[in-house]
């Protein structure tokens, strides 16, 4: 058992901000950050006197660390712990947006800003391969607690669109006390690709599950969970280890967050989840305390064994350290020096293997039935022996005969007839034996009586022996062809069942028109299920609303960093295939130095053997190439499955926030078409309208007046389209052919495509009718 604190670390967001209220002191053990609070902050301080406050950490991680320091300081030390079969669980606490999810999932831009989850499971996957003495396996779980409700993230059969249509998932305890997640699914991933498109499942689910009302990223806590098992060969006994990565809703207090309706009631929430983690912890930090209020919420029920139980924790503290976040960053330190008290009492997570339990238990039960048999009725088998009986017996006799293990046995179960039948066997084969063979005493070792005598297997010719053999033989191979028979089944359903699980794999999109739909996405995601649904006018608003949408920028970058890479990529493809080339050239030229020199017997004559020598030489060096190269390759390739997660997640958010936009001008449009009706009911009826991108971004309208028909690409820059009253007469507006005010019912040259026209005019008319339908009838 390991007795440990939880081990406390800090963060410092970087911030453009330059006067400095805070000072790191790095001493050997730990780290001390000082808070100086200004004074004119410090006044709404509860301790208004106090100006500096200082706390102590593990590490503290200035503004300028880089993720990759971080993983190694934090992260490695827990997971080469899971690997030996230890809990572990690391959890990021913090206010709102002072970097909680870079630090555990990472930055949305750039390969090196990948956080602590993807880093842990590419690690994993290294030291896997580093130990090829055990056999691992990985199962993954997420799960996202919102509002004290737990849902799964990753559910591959669900098309979701909000949180309430993942599974739900409840918690469930046991008479010992543990704690089970009901419904929370556990998915098995044999490589880092597989971890990876798990990762982006669920990540993908919680953005899309997210509303402008609900910004689950920072009003959710999330826990991404490794389940680790390791096997050395040849053990019966298996480890198994869980690694909690836990990124915990934003701590802010209730009071800044101008909390309002369901904000506040999520506020709450979060609030109170929170409190009560503050309640186990400060009751886990108290000495006599017996009681720890786990249940309270679903968060601290869930991470009970990291709190205070069996598992290795670590707390990322995270700050902001501008003026107006200090009273929240120095709230979170002083939260963590609470739960740097906590002591954990961490044990490795051994248990047999149930295959070998099971086969274990199963040679009992014969045992005992066959005991139970004896002493009941010994004689009960009635009948004789079958002839295929007697075969078995007779090879399991003769197996016995010849296994030179002292300890053997013969082992025929209760049935009195298999017994007196090996009996008499044996007594066959001595008599047998006896007539046809000299029988030699031999004085036995130490351990054996001295009287045994030990029969000369050469003398084994009989006839009799041989038959035996050979059905032994046969049935060997019989046993074998049945075991590969087995085997091919159960992995031909090992990999139906994994096909059936298996997520979508995350490519890059496909470049052109439809660039934003990656192209192995499932038929089924709910990102091309939008695509497919939408309208003309809708794809046409999106491709604009995308064109100036803040986050595209980053879009193509990532485009352009994977064009780059793939042409390095295809490059280092090249020189491998020319050095594999090269070096099976050399190969074989060495090949016939050597066997030139060994004929002339020259080989260790320097003169005659320098081309060897020197063909050897460039093998080494071409090879030393070829690995390089191919190291290369392989760590582009990681970068280049993260630039395609990080496009698709990025394509996913501007999907959904299209989405957003899309809903809030459709609202926006009812609201003025009502005011419109009410107040101008002429105008309303000329007026025709598609939904165009929102504020800040581009604009296509169209706009058909009582005389005029007008179509046109404008930009608004501040107003929606929809602000008819006024914006509609700033509008530039385009000569139509119509002239008359019966708009809808002519043939309206619009866009110079008929039959979008013809969508348009259909439009025009059946809005219409929907208008005069609503009319009051006097
Ligand atoms: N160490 C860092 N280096 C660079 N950028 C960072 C760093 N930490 C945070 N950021 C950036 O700051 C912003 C907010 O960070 P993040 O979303 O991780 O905060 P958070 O604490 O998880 O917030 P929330 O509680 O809302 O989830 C993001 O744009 C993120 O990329």
């Amino acid at each position: 058992m390991v007795k440990q604190t939880i081990q406390i670390f800090c963060r410092i967001k970087p911030t453009k901000a330059k006067k400095s209220l805070y000072e790191i002191d790095c001493k050997d053990s730990s780290d001390i950050i000082t808070f100086s609070v200004p004074k004119d902050v410090s006044e709404g301080f509860i301790n208004n006197k106090k100006e500096e406050y200082k706390f102590k950490f593990e590490r503290i991680f200035n503004q300028d660390t880089i993720q990759d320091d971080v993983f190694k300081q934090v992260a490695e030390p827990v997971i080469e712990n899971v690997l030996s079969g230890y809990n572990g669980t690391i959890f990021a606490y913090g206010q709102t947006g002072s970097g909680k999810t870079f630090t555990i999932t990472g930055g949305p831009e750039k390969y090196t800003d990948r956080g602590i989850i993807p880093r842990s499971i590419s690690y994993f996957f290294e030291m896997f391969s580093k130990k090829p003495e055990y056999s691992f396996t990985m199962h993954i779980s997420y799960l996202e607690i919102y509002n004290e409700n737990g849902y799964d993230l990753l559910d591959p059969q669900h098309q979701v669109s909000k949180l309430e249509d993942l599974p739900k998932v409840t918690l469930m305890e046991d008479e010992d006390n543990n704690i089970h997640l009901k419904n929370l699914s556990i998915h098995p991933a044999n490589n880092e690709e597989e971890a990876l498109n798990l990762l982006f499942l669920g990540d993908t689910n919680r953005m899309i599950a997210e509303t402008p009302m609900n910004q689950a990223s920072t009003r959710s806590h999330c826990i991404f969970t490794l389940h680790i098992t390791a096997r050395e060969t040849g053990s019966a006994t298996i480890r198994k280890a869980k690694l909690h990565l836990v990124d915990l809703a934003g701590s802010e207090r209730i009071g800044k967050t101008n909390a309002n309706g369901i904000l506040l009631t999520e506020a709450k929430y979060i609030n109170l989840s929170l409190h009560y983690l503050e309640q186990v912890i400060v009751a886990l930090a108290e000495k006599n305390r017996t009681h720890v209020p786990y249940r309270n919420s679903m968060m601290t029920s869930v991470l009970r064994d990291s709190l205070g139980g069996n598992c290795m924790t670590t707390m990322i503290a995270t700050c902001s350290i501008e003026k107006k976040n200090l009273d929240e960053s120095i709230s979170t330190c002083r939260f963590a020096q609470r739960v740097a008290m906590i002591k954990n009492e961490a044990i490795v997570n051994e248990e047999l293997d149930p295959r070998l339990v099971i086969n274990r238990l199963k040679r009992e039960v014969e045992e005992l039935k066959n005991q139970l048999s004896i002493a009941n009725n010994g004689e009960a088998f009635d009948g004789d022996l079958s002839q295929d009986e007697i075969e078995k017996l007779k090879i399991l006799t003769l197996r016995y005969l010849e296994d030179r293990d002292n300890d053997s046995s013969l082992n025929v179960g209760a049935d009195m007839r298999k017994i007196n039948f090996c009996f008499k066997l044996l007594k066959d084969m001595y008599i047998q034996l006896l007539a046809k063979s000299k029988i030699a005493p031999v004085p036995g070792p130490s351990n054996q009586p001295a009287n045994v005598t030990i029969i000369d297997a050469s003398h084994y010719d009989s006839k009799e022996l041989k038959d035996l053999k050979d059905t032994l033989r046969q049935r060997d191979n019989e046993i074998s062809i049945l075991v590969n028979m087995l085997k091919k089944e159960k992995k031909k359903f090992e990999d139906l069942m994994q096909g059936l699980l298996k997520p979508p794999v995350h490519v890059l999109s496909s470049s052109g028109s439809n660039d934003d739909l990656p192209k192995e996405f499932n038929k089924n995601h709910p990102k091309r299920q939008i695509l497919q649904n939408m309208s003309l006018g809708r794809q046409e608003a999106f491709e604009i609303f995308k064109r100036d949408y803040v986050g595209n920028q980053e879009i193509e970058e990532q485009k352009k960093f994977l064009k780059k890479s793939y042409a390095e990529a295809k490059m280092l493809g090249e020189l491998i295939n020319t050095a594999r080339t090269k070096l099976q050239h050399l190969k074989s030229k060495s090949e016939q130095i050597y066997l030139k020199l060994e004929a002339t017997n020259s080989l260790n004559d320097p003169r005659q053997n320098s081309e060897y020598e020197s063909t050897r030489k460039t093998m080494e060096f071409e090879k030393e190439n070829y690995r390089e190269n191919f190291e290369k390759l392989k760590n582009l390739k990681t970068q280049i499955e993260h630039a395609q997660y990080l496009i698709e997640k990025s394509q996913v958010k501007l999907q959904k926030d299209f989405e957003i936009w899309w809903t809030e001008q459709c609202e926006l449009n009812e609201q003025k078409q009502q005011r419109l009706l009410g107040n101008d009911q002429s105008r309303v009826e000329s007026i025709s309208s598609i939904p165009s991108t929102a504020n800040s971004l581009s604009t296509s309208s169209r706009i058909n007046s009582s005389t005029n028909t007008t179509l046109t690409n404008s930009y608004q820059n501040e107003k929606s389209v929809f602000d008819y009253g006024d914006s509609h007469r700033k509008l530039p507006q385009i000569e139509s052919e119509g002239k008359t005010s019966a708009a809808s019912n002519q043939k309206i040259n619009l866009t110079g495509d008929s039959e979008i026209d013809a969508d348009i005019t259909a439009f025009i008319n059946a809005r219409k009718r929907i208008i005069n339908q609503m009319k009051p009838k006097n």
